[in-house]
């Protein structure tokens, strides 16, 4: 579930060399080469004009290398700069690529994509209009947070007073749910200015190395996870004008233990959820295993029949029924500090760009930026032909109609909390069973033969 990575293009560097490859190739051969004459022997003249050509072709020759390395030069040096084109199309060698630049390539939606140019000190312009006073309160701010390496130290650094436009260390999480366009939020949120990235998108150390209890977790193991991995140097190197984010998104699902201690080590941090409509995200789940060799004995192979599955998945709290989950999370966080996303509204055309404005807004960074458009990464189910397992998946009508009812549970204990906890007012509610409910029935309208045992060819959303 990291950021996938392809091979690829990259950077001026490489068209230069490119430019060189076939230069190289368009070299006049040696004299008395095959080039000569069919019968290999040449007249005065004809040695002559050929030597002249020959000499000709090689000042050429020099002079296309030496425009081509100068232009590769001019092209670097603008993408250093920060000018030029908001996208440059980089060409080389994807170990050439900086961090950055490489969760960037994995990012694209196609390999013919380019590795879209981030201007990365844009943030550092809100310090232009800083007063002396402010000035002193962002490098105190700084300061104190760069010194830090544990929990504690960020606790007592993060209470100082910021300047504008300085975030406190890390500021948020995007913690799942798996399969609910959480890597595409991540690239997303990566690309805007007032964002830093991490080393790792998923790193899952919390819940990995700190052994359920965040208190006691070691300080090696703290100053790897904010240094090595949510990248503390870079954010200081930024005057902390740039939000820090943690994308591990199975954290969700250990908030029996993890909210709550979340809270109480980092207690400023924000929370962003995604949810995806059940079914969908069990499916999306499972097509995710079977791409990983990890066939579950309820998979039936031979009929690709996924119904037993889909059952176990939306009974299991640490899947696709969300409600128990959620709540231990909504216990621990407030609203102010807790985001609930749509799935289905997130990657609607329509309501797409009004969906990122508000998970921007949340996180206070500028609303309009980098995009209004979520890009299309880590995707499965449109892969292959129309016939390959994940386009769609066998049930009879009689079992989809019983996992609509189980994910309709499921969902009316989401709505349910959602009310409870000031997430969503009655329209709201309505809104997010409408979007799920229009899964269900054009799948059962559009795809499933009439009578109990017609066979449906479920799509996910
Ligand atoms: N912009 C956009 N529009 C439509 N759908 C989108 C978009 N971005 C991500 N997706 C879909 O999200 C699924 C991947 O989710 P995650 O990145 O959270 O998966 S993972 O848990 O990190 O592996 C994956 O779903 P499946 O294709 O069904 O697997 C993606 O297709």
């Amino acid at each position: 579930m990291a950021v996938s990575s392809e091979e690829a293009p990259l950077l001026a560097t490489a068209t230069a060399t490119a430019h060189i490859r076939v230069l190289t190739h368009a070299k006049p051969s040696a004299p008395g080469g095959s080039s000569g004459g069919s019968d290999g022997k040449e007249t005065q003249a004809a040695a002559k004009q050929r030597e002249l050509q020959s000499s000709t072709n090689s000042w050429l020759w020099t002079l296309t290398l030496l425009t081509s390395l100068l232009l590769a030069a001019c092209t670097r040096a603008a993408h250093q700069r920060g000018k030029g084109a908001a996208r440059v199309q980089l060409q080389p060698q994807q170990q050439e690529l900086t961090p950055f630049e490489q969760q960037l390539y994995g990012c694209r939606t196609f390999k013919s994509q380019a590795v879209p140019y981030i201007n990365t000190s844009a943030s550092l312009s809100v310090l232009d209009t800083h007063t002396a006073e402010q000035r002193r309160q962002a490098e105190n701010f700084t300061a104190a947070v760069a010194a830090c390496s544990d929990f504690a130290c960020l606790r007592q650094a993060n209470q100082l007073p910021r300047a504008p436009g300085q975030f406190r260390f890390p500021h948020f999480f995007v913690i799942g749910f798996p399969k609910c366009a959480t890597t595409s939020i991540y690239c997303h949120l990566i690309q805007h200015p007032q964002v830093q990235y991490a080393k790792e998108k998923e790193s899952h150390i919390l819940q990995n190395k700190c052994g359920r209890q965040l208190a006691n977790c070691s300080l090696e193991v703290q100053r790897e996870y904010l240094v090595e991995i949510l990248n503390l140097a870079e954010v200081a190197q930024a005057q902390m004008t740039k939000a820090a984010f943690d994308g591990s998104t199975h954290y969700v699902m250990e908030g029996e233990w993890l909210a709550q201690q979340v809270a109480q080590e980092l207690p400023w941090v924000k929370m962003v959820v995604s949810l995806r409509e059940p079914i969908s995200q069990s499916l999306a789940m499972h097509l995710h295993n079977l791409s990983h060799n990890r066939t579950a004995s309820c998979w039936d192979e031979n009929e690709r029949r996924v119904y037993a599955c889909l059952v176990d998945a939306l009974e299991e709290e640490k899947r696709a029924r969300y409600g128990p989950k959620l709540a231990q999370w909504m216990a621990a966080y407030p609203r102010e500090r807790l985001h609930i996303l749509q799935y289905e509204a997130l990657v609607s055309k329509q309501l797409m760009g009004g969906v990122l404005g508000g998970l921007k807004g949340f996180l206070e960074v500028d609303p309009h930026l980098p995009s209004d458009t979520l890009p299309l990464t880590n995707w499965k189910h449109m892969r292959g032909n129309p016939d390959a397992v994940g386009r769609y998946w066998n049930m009879t009508r009689t079992e989809y109609e019983h996992v609509v009812e189980l994910a309709r549970r499921n969902t009316y204990e989401v709505i349910k909390l959602l009310g409870q906890h000031g997430h969503a007012d009655r329209d709201g509610k309505v809104g997010w069973m409408r979007n799920w409910d229009r899964v269900w029935q054009s799948n059962l309208k559009d795809n499933c033969e009439e009578g109990p045992q017609g066979n449906c060819k479920i799509v996910v959303s």
